[in-house]
């Protein structure tokens, strides 16, 4: 199956509809540089025609009883799954992630929005007796009305999947745009919802820069609640653009993952745990293993298992079934990649492996960097601090508990966590003195929907996955009953 280089419009009220710019922007290959597809520019004027068709279909979609509204979604997600072929071969061209790994983005995608119909009956208010005499309290529980969802490229369609999934069936509508460098899957959820019959207005999917279409989405007093997923500064800018109108804003962002381990670590669990969570997705997971700190009594050995994997790593095509590791996205993520380990070196860091584009034809063209590890790093410096979001791995030999601790705990970021050891004591204490919203106890990184995806410091707000996650797509209604 090839992948033409198609022309989308925006998907506006059930219709491909042209942006008012006029204005076109491709979507480029990481892997060679090529057109993938073309998208166009939506604006302030785009934003509105999609919020106002929003609000019209949300108004209707509110009274359809929970489960229904849960009957369609889960037809949704199961197109969804039956055009995995075309979607993932669509993600490799627009994102470089493994073939491998963009089928499991679409099967994950559909897991997304089938786990939010399973709360379809769980929509759950409170009644309780009043203080007065002859009252009750009744707590409902309502959908907010329009939401807007801004999502990142590193899975981009199960990130729209993700909130598109409890938005609609907690009631609500939705306006997803999804960012400039990998917005083509999302799109193609255009064609499945009118190929499902969503009714008109339900979804809507625009594209344009995220500082003109996007802002101009969490500005509009219509958007009721916006769900974003990206880097910590967009997210400040989107939480103050969304305080014109006070609304609510649920914020995933950057991360910093310490991952620890432990003198009685099983070793394999661990070289396995880590390795993956550093490098699957060429290391452009918010969860990642950021920085590693091994201790001191099983450094060597673990080090030797470690770096026999990382050089074991064939860079390649990601459609090439041997191959183990893609691109990064694109030239400035390259670029970054480049700036980080010539200022790790700068600062006395060791390249153990790796640190620079592979050597051969095909990545001549493309945004290809080698799987690198760095060694003799301090914690003061920059690599230990800064998110590289792509295959750079700084390592940190340790000594005590206090220590690791502190250095896990030295970060403005506090999304995810990995320890490995067998020891309950540590494992508790790493519970109570690590200050992550998500930590992995004895396995690399990898969230389950019925979990919560929370990050703390610059990490995001509100969290989102499973309950909790499900909730916030809901407001409350208090009423007094006197009788
Ligand atoms: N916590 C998590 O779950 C995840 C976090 N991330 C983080 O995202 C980053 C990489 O993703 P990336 O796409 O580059 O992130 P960006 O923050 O650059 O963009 C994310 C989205 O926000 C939009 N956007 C940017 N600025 C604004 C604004 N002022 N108002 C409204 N929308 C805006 C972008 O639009 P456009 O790009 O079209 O301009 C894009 O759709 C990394 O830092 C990574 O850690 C990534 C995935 C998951
Ligand atoms: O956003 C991320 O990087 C992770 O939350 C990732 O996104 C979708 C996958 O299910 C998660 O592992």
């Amino acid at each position: 199956m090839t992948i033409e280089a198609k022309e989308y419009q925006l998907f506006i009220n059930g219709e491909w509809t042209n942006a008012t710019s006029g204005e076109q922007a491709a979507v480029i290959s990481p892997s060679d540089e090529s057109v993938v597809g073309y998208t166009q520019m939506g604006l302030e004027a785009d934003a509105q025609k999609a919020l106002e068709a929003a609000q019209e279909a949300q108004q209707q979609w509110k009274k359809v009883p929970a489960r229904k509204r849960a009957e369609l979604m889960r037809a949704f997600a199961a197109e969804i799954r039956a055009n995995k072929p075309y979607l993932s071969k669509l993600l490799v061209r627009e994102q470089g992630k493994l073939l491998s790994l963009a089928e499991i983005e679409v099967e994950v995608t559909a897991t997304f929005i089938e786990y939010a119909c399973d709360w379809a009956r769980h929509i759950e208010g409170d009644i309780m007796p009043s203080d007065n005499p002859n009252e009750h309290i009744w707590i409902h529980k309502i959908p907010k009305g329009v939401v807007v969802a801004i999502t990142a490229w590193n899975f981009p369609l199960a990130l729209a999947g993700r909130k598109i999934g409890p938005a609609l069936v907690a009631g609500n509508s939705i306006v997803v745009k999804p960012t400039q460098e990998t917005p083509l899957a999302t799109l193609e959820l255009g064609n499945i919802a009118q190929k499902v019959g969503l009714p008109k207005g339900l979804l809507n999917i625009v594209t344009g820069s995220g500082r003109v279409l996007g802002n101009a989405l969490v500005e509009n007093p219509i958007t009721k609640m916006v769900t974003m997923t990206g880097s910590t500064p967009a997210g400040q800018q989107i939480f103050r653009a969304a305080a014109t109108n006070l609304t609510h804003v649920q914020l995933e962002l950057g991360g910093k993952a310490p991952c620890i381990v432990f003198e009685d670590a099983d070793i394999d669990q661990a070289v396995e745990g880590a390795f993956h969570s550093r490098f699957d997705n060429c290391g452009q997971v918010c969860t990642c293993n950021e920085r590693m700190y091994v201790h001191e009594a099983i450094y060597d050995v673990f080090m030797e298992k470690f770096m026999t994997k990382v050089k074991g790593l064939k860079v390649g095509d990601p459609m090439d079934i041997d191959s183990d590791m893609g691109p990064k996205v694109n030239a400035s993520e390259l670029n970054n990649m480049k700036k980080l380990v010539a200022k790790s070196i700068e600062e006395g860091a060791v390249i153990a492996h790796g640190g620079k584009v592979p050597e051969g034809k095909m990545f001549e063209k493309g945004f290809w960097f080698e799987p690198t590890v760095l060694t003799n790093v301090s914690q003061e410096m920059t690599i230990v601090h800064e998110e590289s979001f792509g295959p750079i791995l700084p390592v940190i030999k340790f000594k005590e508990f206090e220590e690791v601790i502190g250095y896990a705990n030295d970060c403005e970021y506090g999304l995810a966590a990995m320890v490995f050891t067998k020891d309950m004591q540590k494992i508790l204490r790493c519970n109570d003195e690590l200050e992550f919203g998500e930590i992995y106890v004895n396995r690399g990184h990898g969230e389950q929907h019925q979990g919560f995806h929370n990050g703390y410091k610059l990490s995001g707000s509100g969290g989102e996955d499973g309950k909790y996650g499900f909730e916030q797509y809901l407001e409350k209604k208090t009423f007094y009953v006197k009788y």
